[in-house]
């Protein structure tokens, strides 16, 4: 199997807790910690802002990354971008001008991801895909933790992968959403080198093991 990313995402974490998961994701084989910003208007959910990331950067060793399902997210990026976060992600539904967030990111000194929802065509990354350092294809509709994974996501990930190489660009590909161990091989196989998962590690009896089995599928 090579080498690829998993990312816990904390949205299904019982936050009453928020410390003990961020010590059982520094402890376990994680290579990134995902941060799901929502704000009501892009997704329906509202998950949390600058109050937790302060937290995750106190007690958190994994680097960072922030997946923003916000609208106009260039209005936050310099706030989040002082909370230590290594990669922030914005949605391409979400830019009025995308190539300019792209280098907005970049020109915070984070790395710059951009995520499609699962309708959306990989078009819009024509003239972007050289300035990126990943591609978050999502595999649900974005906004809740727990949903199926879509299965076109397979096909899409195919598709980005040629993309990518037709383009001649370095982007990784990262899927994000209803990942767990019965599906990750197949993900993994279609070209993916990192994948988010959430309910399946944080709703499961042993988080850390399920990190394991995710990274050893
Ligand atoms: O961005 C999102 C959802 O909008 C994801 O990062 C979810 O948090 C993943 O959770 P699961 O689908 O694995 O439960
Ligand atoms: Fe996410």
């Amino acid at each position: 199997m090579k080498n690829f990313m998993v990312a816990p995402s904390i949205l299904s974490t019982d936050f009453a807790h928020l410390g003990k998961t961020l010590e059982t994701i520094n402890r376990s084989e994680a290579d990134w910690l995902h941060v799901d910003v929502m704000d009501g208007m892009f997704v329906p959910n509202i998950s949390f802002g600058t109050p937790v990331l302060e937290a995750i950067e106190k007690h958190s060793k994994k680097p960072v990354e922030l997946h923003l399902m916000i609208v106009e997210p260039e209005r936050y990026l310099e706030v989040f971008s002082k909370y230590g976060v290594e990669q922030i992600t914005v949605h391409a539904e979400a830019c009025l001008h995308l190539h300019s967030v792209v280098q907005q990111i970049k020109s915070l000194g984070c790395k710059a991801g951009v995520a499609l929802n699962p309708h959306t065509s990989l078009g819009s990354l024509e003239y972007v895909i050289k300035d990126l350092d990943t591609v978050c294809l999502m595999a649900v509709n974005p906004g809740f933790g727990g949903q199926g994974f879509i299965p076109q996501t397979l096909e899409k990930t195919k598709e980005l992968k040629q993309f990518i190489q037709r383009k001649d660009a370095k982007a990784f590909i990262e899927v994000d959403g209803g990942v767990n161990r019965n599906n990750v091989k197949k993900i993994l196989n279609s070209g993916a080198d990192a994948v988010v998962a959430g309910s399946s590690i944080f709703n499961s009896d042993d988080p850390l093991r399920a990190i394991q089995e995710l990274k050893n599928p």
